[in-house]
């Protein structure tokens, strides 16, 4: 459920008209909503309401500062993958012992500030890393509380460009050596094993993944105790999938009853790493339309927003549903048509022969569940500016990131000495 309504006639977000944000911000822009967002963040960690369980927003989604913040306030954490990251969190308000840090490509130096930050755990992803990890933590004088991630082999039956467990991907250690590397990790000077992490992909819509990664991590942790290792957390990362089209994901409850089940009587903390389940419904991107073109053998609707401000349909297949402002609109006759940005690819199409309401040149329309992996994919492609960024709450709205001047982006570059003149 989201807070982007049709209301006297035109969408709202929450108590605030669209266009009235796009007649003082300019288009495109990002649009979030502070109602969804606290909303799916209590539904997701209601769902584990009386396990020792730790809800660690996956900052990638969707990094600005205002939405940390908003959901830092109702108690969240933070699953970071860079010294970028940690630093957006702790600024905004994460506490750095509710933070954890992920990726395969962690560098001495983020390592150093994460130990400077005091953050819960590393969740390590190699040999190399632990080692490297060692040495900084032992120059430091520190303990670097860690889990292993683990690559269970499952398939998540998710795009294969967000597929993340199987052993083709790049994340994780084999499984057939974790029982070697803890074994290894334990005689490391610096390190404290806490737990193992796991993390299968992203946009999942179906639990028998979970089920098995998640029945293969309770056997390993059990394995491990008898090993002698003193296993108290387990992480079982994020990935629950959104609705974008007409395929209905399970509800947080049910991937709750699945997780619980498998991991519920171990004693353990339970960390989840949730990314797109809390932001994505919670945001559209608004477009206007600059020209409407009837080809010789298709419609092609030309909006002011591209694949440099949202990549998902480019890089995935992605599906966003389109919307027009208008209710009238939303409720009159649809045609066939290319939906396009300005960009010079052919792959900048959201979306193809997709049947559309008429529309025209000046028209608004919304692509919904745009609040995760959009703005923060974004890029200035065809020195294109970054797309601005607007939080409502009720009948307030702020902008979180404005829309920076062409003369700003301008003048990123630097003409080497010889060329000035
Ligand atoms: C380690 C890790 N945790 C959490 C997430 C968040 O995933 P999602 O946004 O699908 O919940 C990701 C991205 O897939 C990830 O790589
Ligand atoms: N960027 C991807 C999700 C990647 C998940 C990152 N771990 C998407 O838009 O669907």
């Amino acid at each position: 459920m989201d807070h982007f309504t049709y209301k006297n006639g035109e969408l709202y977000a929450e108590d605030v008209p669209l266009s009235a944000i796009a007649e003082t911000v300019g288009t495109p822009f990002y649009c979030y909503s502070t109602a969804t967002l606290e909303r799916h963040y209590k539904v997701f960690s209601g769902a584990f309401d009386g396990a020792n369980a730790l809800v660690c927003y996956a900052l990638k989604a969707n990094s600005n500062q205002a939405v940390i913040r908003t959901l830092a306030k109702l108690g969240s954490g933070a699953d970071v993958v860079s010294e970028g990251e940690l630093r957006r969190a702790i600024e905004a308000g994460v506490p750095p012992e509710k933070i954890v840090f992920s990726g395969v490509g962690k560098k001495p130096e983020e390592m150093r500030y994460a130990l400077e930050a005091g953050i819960h755990q590393f969740n390590v992803e190699s040999e190399p890393e632990v080692r490297t990890l060692s040495e900084v933590a032992s120059s430091m004088g520190v303990m670097a509380p860690i889990t292993f991630r683990v690559n269970p082999d499952v398939d998540a039956k998710t795009h294969a460009k967000i597929s993340t467990g199987k052993a083709e991907n790049k994340f994780g250690v084999p499984w057939q050596d974790v029982s070697r590397i803890y074994a290894e990790t334990a005689a490391l000077p610096g390190i404290a094993i806490k737990g193992v992490d796991v993390h299968i992909g992203s946009q999942l819509t179906d639990l028998e993944p979970y089920k098995n990664a998640f029945n293969r991590v309770r056997d390993l942790v059990q394995q491990l105790r008898g090993e002698g290792h003193d296993i108290t957390r387990v992480d079982l990362g994020g990935g629950l999938g959104i609705p974008y089209d007409s395929t209905i994901p399970p509800a947080p409850t049910a991937y709750a009853a699945v997780a619980l089940e498998a991991i519920g009587n171990l004693g353990c903390q339970i960390i989840f790493e949730p990314g797109r389940l809390i932001v994505g419904n919670a945001g559209v991107l608004v477009s206007e339309v600059i020209y409407v073109k009837q080809a010789t053998q298709r419609k092609f609707i030309i909006l002011d927003a591209a694949m440099n401000d949202l990549i998902r349909p480019a890089m995935y297949d992605g599906y966003h549903q389109i919307d027009p402002i208008r209710e009238d609109q939303k409720q009159g006759k649809y045609s066939p048509a290319d939906v396009v940005g300005p960009v010079c690819e052919t792959g900048d199409t959201f979306a193809r022969e997709r049947d559309m309401p008429e529309l025209a040149r000046g028209d608004l329309v919304a692509f919904r569940s745009a609040g995760a992996y959009g703005a923060v994919m974004a890029s200035t492609y065809n020195t294109r500016p970054l797309v601005p960024e607007v939080l409502v709450k009720g009948d307030q709205y702020a902008v979180i990131r404005a829309r920076p001047s062409l003369e700003e982006l301008l003048k990123l570059d630097i003409l080497p000495q010889w060329l000035e003149g």
